[in-house]
Parts: structure tokens; C-alpha cells; sequence
């Protein structure tokens, strides 16, 4: 948060000698001392002196200087039709902002306009339609627990509070707690006392700590559910997450729009980690740039409304666990999926639907108008299409669906009757209410008509009696309706006419009658909209009343669009329906693809897997080979099943996992911040401890950010650890063949291995995975491919051939495994920059002395040492000093 916060000291020193305004500026800046105050003023909303500076610089706007009895002072301006784009930026810029708005009237005070802060906005908080992308807003809350009163260790809360979607559960430990943030995905972090340090992707806020506290959480926790039904960890998170949120929206009580404040189990879904979500790249994308968009949620995603976007990525956020409710989707799926006609009508339905979520939420902040009320009415317009199509649907899920969607017929009825059909935006100005919807309205309305119609007529009526051929009707703001006579008809005036004003050539008159009929015509309008606003004002709040219902059918909407993109999705030629058993049989995938890769690529290599319970498969292969591709698609395959979708795969027969881990070695990883190296062994820390025999765990390249000694030693004692101890399934893409070696050793270790063909110089990957350990090593040749200098080529080549030579045992060997290991990745740097042991003292090697000079040289120059560790470095160095000793 910027420091730029509190009043502006210049004026906050003098705020006695300031004008009311200014005053008034200061007290609310002072109240809201730790956000941005955005102080309405007319058509804009100011800021002053340092603060004015700030959000020039921040919006690129341009300072004036302001000059009033008590001296001249700098401001800058955000016009208020276009704040939303202002806000975002300041936003952006770490800012939290209090808008103040004008509470009373202008034009009926005398004095100066009170304003109050409305609401506050942050980065999580946002509720304007423009600020707000279609996915989940989430502000989130994590307290620890508090000496022995808590019966949990930490909790995690998270509100959106655009829809009032409020959750919280409990986490037992700092990496559940650092797994649920990241599968809540928040956009806004409040770090309460006892929170773990903060890992997250989004501003972290700093909130009062009271609010977090066991009695004041429970009192503000009481407005929404029975704090009984909540573990005192559970009501401290929330209940201080929910004063916040209420504090942000300007609300003195309760948000009535959070109307279930639900308690989940984290454990109570396929689990991913922070890492998970992040290596499968379920919604970021790693590389981002233009393949920013190639995530697993983007590729499936055929949903057609925003309710169904969300739900979606929930989905994939939380897949499934319970067999029985992911069987209950896919059978959904499965009959969407067979019945084109029926899938396309609701497709073609849903695609009409408003995102009801945010609309409701709306309206029970009375900030709808009545724009958003004929979207609701919209909305239920498409339910009874919806139910008729469902009507003889036979999965369990469509049923129970098709009795989820209700039709509301009053509410659409009330709105459609009320409302305009195209009514405008603001609500106050008139045109909102249709005719016929209320008597009195109705009766004002006609007045009005009349009133215009008689002064409409006037014009002929007056000529005619006056004989004044050129008499003409007007009306302007300053006075009003007038009769206008040219000079030259000044004899033929009647009577009554008084005279009004004096033009150049002519006079302008009224009359008692004209008089009359305006204040009536001006009262009626006056009163039409009046009314009209107390009418709309009525019909939001009986809609409002029905907000539980909305809010149920906009849970059906957003479930069935979810069903009918995975079903559009399973349509694909590749897909299949899996299958679920025990856990007791293999994981097995017949030609699998990954699912994002292949969509992106056009010959894509589908391959086989297969994992017994409790085994390990050590995946070898050259750099490029598709190791990593294929084990994330297992794993994605896996989400994706669970999540309740189709596969990309011949045919899948799947274990219900409990969690997903994933680690990528440290070369591969674009996370920087603390040393990489570190920060793999923790998660590794992470696996080790936590995954089960129902686990999958997909190791990648895990060991490469050390020596390759120490690399080795820590890739092979865990996969020990993972086979003997804990039983989880296991895929381990290594470039440590010494690795293979342990198929040999333990039952349920085996090798895979990708091979690739050489065709002279040159290099082709076959994308294909086999049995066995990988036996040859084209490193050198994709480090030609990727233009290494020749004379490094040349030497890499015959240190291999001479090291094959030099290899007597034919099954894979540490020297094998450092050649393959020593791969140079597409880069062209090193990807393991540690020295292949003994490769300096290698028989029937004696380089020649100039190559081998030249060749060292273009190794240094080649070297990345921003991404070579310490140790590493030290390695390369001894590496290289022995070979200029040696020669
Ligand atoms: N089955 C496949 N069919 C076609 N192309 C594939 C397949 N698998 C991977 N590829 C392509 O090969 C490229 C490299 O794949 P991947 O990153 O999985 O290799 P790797 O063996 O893990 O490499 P490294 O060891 O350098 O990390 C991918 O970007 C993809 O374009």
C-alpha cells in the first residue's frame, strides 16, 4: 500500500482556516486514513496537494491549480463517467480507495454538500461492472489459531462479493493453508494475526486485527449463519473476513447479499498444490505472451454465459472425490454429449442468460436499475425452454436440474409488466416504469399529455382568434412557455397576453391559461418522476425478496453450462469417457494426448500409460523428447475425469486420486524470488510428507538445481521413499539414468524411455514412449540443432563416442547417465550445468590442444550464470582448471 494515504499535510495543518469544503475534504481523508480518498466535486472526483501529484502521475492527468478565499492549492480531477478506467489504474498502482460521494441533494441544500464515504475499493472488492472480469473476485482471509482456543490450526475464508459466494474452511497445516490460497486463486489477501507468511499472487492487505478477534468475528459472523455451526478458527477467519467486506461496501450492517456463508473440508476434492495448479497449467499458462491462453481451463471452456464460466473453473479448481457424484456428472455429460439436438437448443438457450449471480447480488444492494432488472427478467424468459427441453432427459444430474430450474413466474411477470422494455440507464430521469403497471402514475402521466397536447395546439387556436398569421408557441429553459409576436402584430395582442420579455423584432407573452398549464404540465412531470423511481423502487425490493430463489436457479444455470461445455468438449474425436475403479488396478490410458499440446499441435503423438498401484516409472529420454508433455498429460487426464469430464484418450481407466503433486525441477522453473533450489526441496518436503497411496506424483527433472552428485543422491532417495513408504503412483522424467538402474532393485519400478531416430546429423523425436531405460543420447544434437559453436559440438561428440567405448557394463550407467544428463536444452545453455563425472579423465581421449583451448572458451561464453547456482559454478570451475592443468 502506498504511503500516500491520510490527508494532505498542507491542509491538514490548517483544516480550521480551509473552506466547509476543504473541511470537509480533510475529516473524511482523516476517518479513512489508510486509503485513498476520492472526494466528489460536480462532475468529478478530486484529490489535492501530494495526494493530487499521486493520482496525476498514476492516471496521467493534468494538475490545476485551485484558488479559493484561504489561498491556491494543487488538485487533480477523475471524471466521474469514466472513473471505473481511473480506479483500475490506482488500483493497480497498490492503492485502496474511499470514494466519497455527495448524500444529499445539491439542489435542495443551501449550504454545502454533504459527503459521505460510500464504499471502499480494492483490488478484491470490486463490485463495478466495469472493474470486473467474468471470473471469480475473491477476497480471501487467513488467521492461524490462538493458543489452545482454537480446535483447528488455521483457517482460510473467502467471499466474493460481487455474487456473496462465502466459504471457509479449516487447514491443519502452512502448506494446506498455502494450497488452499492458491486454489481460491484470490485477488486480495488479508493476512490475519497467526496467518503463516503470505505466498500469494495478489496485494496483501492489512486489516484490523480486532475484527479478527474470537467475540467481534462471532458478533459480525451472528448477522450471516449460527456461529456455532463454525470451529472458532473457522468464525475468526470469516467473521473478520466478512467485517472487511462490509466495511469495503459502505454498509453500516450486514452485506444482505452473502446469504450462506458455507463450510467446506479442503480435503473434500482432488487436491492440487500450488505447484500443481501451476505446472499442469490448469489456468496460467508458464511461458504466458501469446501462448498465455493455452491453459487447460481455456481449452475446454465452451461454456456459453458467465455463470457457466465460473462454474467451470471451480470444477477444475476442485475436482471431484466422491466416485459416485463424479459417475452422476459424467452420465450428464455422457447424454449431452450423444444428444446433439438437445445439447445445441439448451446451448443455444443458455447463451441468452445475464450473469444472474452478480445481477441478484445487485439488486439486494439496491444498486440495480432497471436495466439490470430486464436482464433478470431476460433470464428467467429462457428457464421454462430450458425445462421443456430437459423434460425427458434420463441422467440423474439433468433431472435433478430440470427440478433445480424455477421458472420465478411472478418475478418475471412483476418485472415484465413494471419495467420498459428498454428502459434507460438512470433511474431517476423517467421512462422506467411502463404504462398500465400503476393508476396513479398512469393518471399523472395523462395530465402531463394533455397539458403538452393543449400547448401543442395553442399555436393554431391563437393565430386563429388573434388573426396574428405568424403567432408562434416556444418554450425555453430561463421562462418557460411563451407566445412570440413579431412588432409588427403588436396592435393585434388580446388582452390577457402579458408581456414577457423583449426580443429585437419581437415580443414574447404568456398568458394566465399558458401559465397555468405549464405548472401543471412541470408538476406532473416532476411527480411522474418521483413516483417512478418510488415504483421501481418497490418492484427491486419485492425482486429482492426473491433472492434466495434467484440465486438458486443462477447455481442451476451455471451447473448446466458447465455439463454442456465438457459435453460439447467430449464430442472431439479424442475423447472418451473414462472410467473409475477402486485404486486397486492399474491407471491406465490408452493413446493419450495432452490435451492442450495436442490441440496446439498438428501431429500429435498419442502414447499409452500405465501404472500399477504403488509404482514408479522413471521416464528417460534426450531434452525435447516429450517427457514432460507426457507426464502432465496423465495428470491432466486425471483432473479432468474427475472434474467430470470426458478424456482425451482411447479409453482411461482411472483410480479416484486424493491429490495430485507435482515438482519440476528447478531449471524448469520460472518461479524466481528465493533460491530455486530451495524452494524444490520444499516442495519436495511437501510431497514426501503428505502424499498417499491414492496420490499421484509427477517428479520432473527434481535434483537438477545441484550438483549432480548431491541431485542424484536426493532424486534416488526420494523415489525410494515414494515406492517403499508411501505408495503413491509415481512418474519420475529424469536425466539421471543411474536412476534406472533401480527397476532392478524394486518390484513396481520400471523405465519408460522416449526415443528419437538420427538420421545422419540430424535429429528426429518420436514422441513415443517405450519400455526400458533410455539407451542413446542426442543432447549433443539438439545442442547443434539449437547452434552451440561447432568446436563444442565436435568435442561433446567425441567425448561421448569415447566414453561408450569406454562403458563395459551394457545396462544404463553413470556415465551414460551424465552424457544424457549433460543435454543442452533448446536455449542453447546448459540445462545441467554440472560436469558429467570423469569426463576429464576419460582413456583414449587427447584432444587436440587448440579445440580443446577453443572449445572451453565457447563453454565459458556459453555459460548462463544467471541461472547456474553457486555450486554449479564452483563445479564448472574445478571442471574446467582440470582440464587446462591437464594438458
Ligand atoms: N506426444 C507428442 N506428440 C507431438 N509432439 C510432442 C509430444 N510430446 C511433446 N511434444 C513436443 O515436444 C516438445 C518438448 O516436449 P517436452 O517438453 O515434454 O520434452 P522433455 O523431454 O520434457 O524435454 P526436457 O527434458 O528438455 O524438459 C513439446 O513442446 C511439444 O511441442
Amino acid at each position: 500500500m502506498s504511503a500516500v494515504t491520510g490527508p494532505p499535510s498542507e491542509l491538514d495543518e490548517r483544516r480550521d482556516e480551509l473552506t466547509p469544503m476543504l473541511q470537509q475534504y480533510v475529516d473524511r481523508c482523516r476517518e479513512h486514513d489508510d486509503a485513498l480518498v476520492l472526494f466528489r466535486v460536480g462532475d468529478f472526483y478530486k484529490t489535492f496537494c501530494e495526494i493530487a501529484e499521486e493520482v496525476a502521475r498514476i492516471c496521467e492527468l493534468t494538475m490545476i491549480e485551485r484558488e479559493d478565499s484561504t489561498g491556491t492549492y494543487t488538485a487533480a480531477g477523475i471524471p466521474v463517467d469514466n472513473a471505473a478506467e481511473y480506479v483500475e489504474r490506482l488500483l493497480d498502482a497498490g492503492h485502496r480507495i474511499a470514494i466519497a460521494d455527495q448524500v444529499e441533494d445539491p439542489s435542495e441544500t443551501n449550504g454545502i454538500v454533504e459527503r459521505a464515504v460510500t464504499r471502499i475499493v480494492t483490488s478484491g472488492t470490486v463490485v463495478d461492472d466495469e472493474l470486473l472480469s467474468p471470473d471469480s473476485t475473491y477476497v480471501a482471509a487467513v488467521v492461524g489459531g490462538d493458543g489452545g482456543t482454537d480446535d483447528g490450526e488455521f483457517a482460510v475464508a473467502s467471499v466474493d462479493v460481487s455474487t456473496g459466494e462465502c466459504r471457509v474452511a479449516a487447514a491443519p497445516d502452512r502448506a494446506s493453508v498455502r494450497e488452499e490460497v492458491a486454489r481460491v486463486g484470490p485477488a486480495e489477501l488479508l493476512a490475519g494475526p497467526g496467518a503463516p507468511e503470505p505466498d500469494a499472487d495478489c496485494p496483501i492487505t492489512d486489516w484490523d486485527d480486532d475484527a479478527f478477534a474470537v467475540d467481534r468475528a462471532r458478533e459480525t459472523l451472528d448477522a450471516y449463519a449460527d456461529p456455532d455451526r463454525f470451529a472458532t478458527v473457522e468464525a475468526r477467519a470469516v467473521g473478520g473476513l466478512l467485517a472487511y467486506a462490509e466495511y469495503t461496501q459502505g454498509d453500516d450492517g450486514a452485506l444482505e447479499y452473502v446469504s450462506r456463508v458455507q463450510r467446506y473440508d479442503a480435503a473434500d476434492c482432488l487436491r492440487l498444490d500450488a505447484a500443481a495448479l501451476r505446472s499442469l497449467e490448469l489456468f496460467e499458462n508458464r511461458a504466458g505472451g501469446e501462448r498465455e491462453s493455452d491453459t487447460l481451463f481455456e481449452t475446454i471452456n465452451e461454456t456459453v454465459c458467465a455463470l457457466g464460466r465460473r462454474r467451470l473453473a471451480s470444477w477444475l479448481r476442485r475436482p471431484l472425490v466422491d466416485r459416485r457424484a463424479t459417475e452422476a456428472r459424467l452420465d450428464a455429460v455422457d447424454e449431452l454429449a450423444t444428444r446433439t439436438l438437445l445439447r445445441e437448443e439448451l446451448r443455444d438457450e443458455l447463451s441468452a442468460a445475464y450473469d444472474l449471480e452478480r445481477l441478484v447480488s445487485r439488486v439486494s444492494r439496491e444498486r440495480a436499475n432497471a436495466r439490470d432488472l430486464r436482464s433478470v427478467a431476460g433470464t428467467l424468459a429462457i428457464v421454462p425452454e430450458l425445462k421443456e427441453a430437459l423434460a425427458d432427459a434420463e441422467a440423474d444430474r439433468l433431472g435433478r436440474l430440470r427440478d433445480d430450474l424455477d421458472e420465478l413466474g411472478a418475478t418475471r411477470e412483476l418485472i415484465e409488466n413494471a419495467i420498459a422494455e428498454d428502459p434507460p440507464q438512470e433511474i431517476t430521469e423517467g421512462g422506467v416504469i411502463r404504462d398500465g403497471f400503476d393508476d396513479e402514475l398512469d393518471e399523472v402521466r395523462r395530465t402531463e399529455r394533455e397539458g403538452r397536447a393543449w400547448v401543442a395546439d395553442l399555436e393554431a387556436k391563437e393565430r386563429e382568434r388573434t388573426g396574428i398569421d405568424n403567432l408562434e408557441v416556444g418554450h425555453n429553459q430561463v421562462h418557460g412557455y411563451y407566445i412570440e409576436v413579431t412588432d409588427s402584430h403588436l396592435d393585434s395582442v388580446p388582452e390577457e397576453y402579458r408581456r414577457r420579455q423583449t426580443l429585437k423584432n419581437s415580443e414574447r407573452f404568456v398568458t394566465p391559461e399558458l401559465r397555468r398549464r405549464e405548472d401543471e404540465i412541470l408538476g406532473a412531470a416532476e411527480r411522474a418522476d418521483a413516483l417512478e423511481y418510488e415504483i421501481f423502487c418497490e418492484v427491486r425490493a419485492e425482486v429482492a425478496d426473491a433472492a434466495d430463489r434467484l440465486q438458486g436457479l443462477a447455481d442451476a444455470l451455471a451447473t448446466l453450462d458447465a455439463l454442456l461445455s465438457l459435453a460439447t468438449v467430449a464430442v472431439g474425436p479424442e475423447f472418451s469417457r473414462p472410467a473409475f475403479h477402486d485404486g486397486d488396478q492399474p491407471l491406465e490410458i490408452e493413446a493419450g494426448r495432452h490435451p492442450v499440446v495436442a490441440r496446439a499441435q498438428d501431429e500429435f503423438v498419442p502414447n499409452d500409460a500405465e501404472l500399477p498401484a504403488g509404482s514408479v516409472a522413471l521416464v528417460t529420454g534426450p531434452n525435447m523428447s516429450g517427457k514432460s508433455t507426457y507426464m502432465r498429460q496423465v495428470g491432466l487426464i486425471s483432473v479432468l475425469a474427475q472434474a467430470g469430464g470426458f478424456v482425451p484418450a482411447d479409453s482411461a481407466s482411472l483410480p479416484v486420486l486424493d491429490r495430485v503433486f507435482t515438482r519440476v525441477g528447478a531449471s524448469d522453473d520460472i518461479a524466481g524470488g528465493q533460491s530455486t533450489f530451495m524452494r524444490e526441496m520444499s516442495e519436495l518436503t511437501d510431497i514426501l510428507h503428505d502424499a498417499t497411496e491414492d496420490s499421484l506424483v509427477l517428479l520432473d527433472e527434481v535434483g537438477r538445481g545441484t550438483s549432480t552428485a548431491d541431485g542424484l543422491a536426493i532424486a534416488r532417495a526420494a523415489t525410494e521413499f515414494l515406492h517403499d513408504e508411501v505408495g503413491a503412483r509415481t512418474m519420475f522424467a529424469t536425466h539421471y539414468h543411474d536412476l534406472t538402474a533401480l527397476a532392478d532393485e524394486r518390484d513396481g519400478v520400471f523405465n519408460l524411455h522416449f526415443t528419437a531416430i538420427r538420421d545422419g546429423d540430424d535429429v528426429t523425436f518420436l514422441h513415443r514412449v517405450d519400455e526400458g531405460p533410455s539407451s542413446s543420447s542426442y543432447g549433443v544434437e539438439v545442442a547443434r540443432m539449437a547452434g552451440v559453436p561447432d568446436a563444442v559440438v565436435e568435442r561433446s561428440r567425441a567425448l561421448v563416442e569415447s566414453e561408450d567405448e569406454a562403458t563395459t557394463d551394457p545396462a544404463p550407467s553413470a556415465t551414460q547417465a551424465a552424457t544424457d544428463g549433460a543435454g543442452v536444452d533448446a536455449a542453447g545453455t546448459d540445462a545441467d550445468a554440472s560436469p558429467p563425472p570423469g569426463q576429464q579423465t576419460l582413456p583414449g581421449t587427447e584432444p587436440d590442444g587448440a579445440a580443446e583451448l577453443q572449445a572451453i572458451a565457447a563453454e565459458l561464453r556459453g555459460l548462463d550464470l544467471a541461472r547456474t547456482t553457486p555450486l554449479e559454478a564452483l563445479n564448472r570451475l574445478q571442471e574446467l582448471q582440470d582440464r587446462v592443468t591437464e594438458r
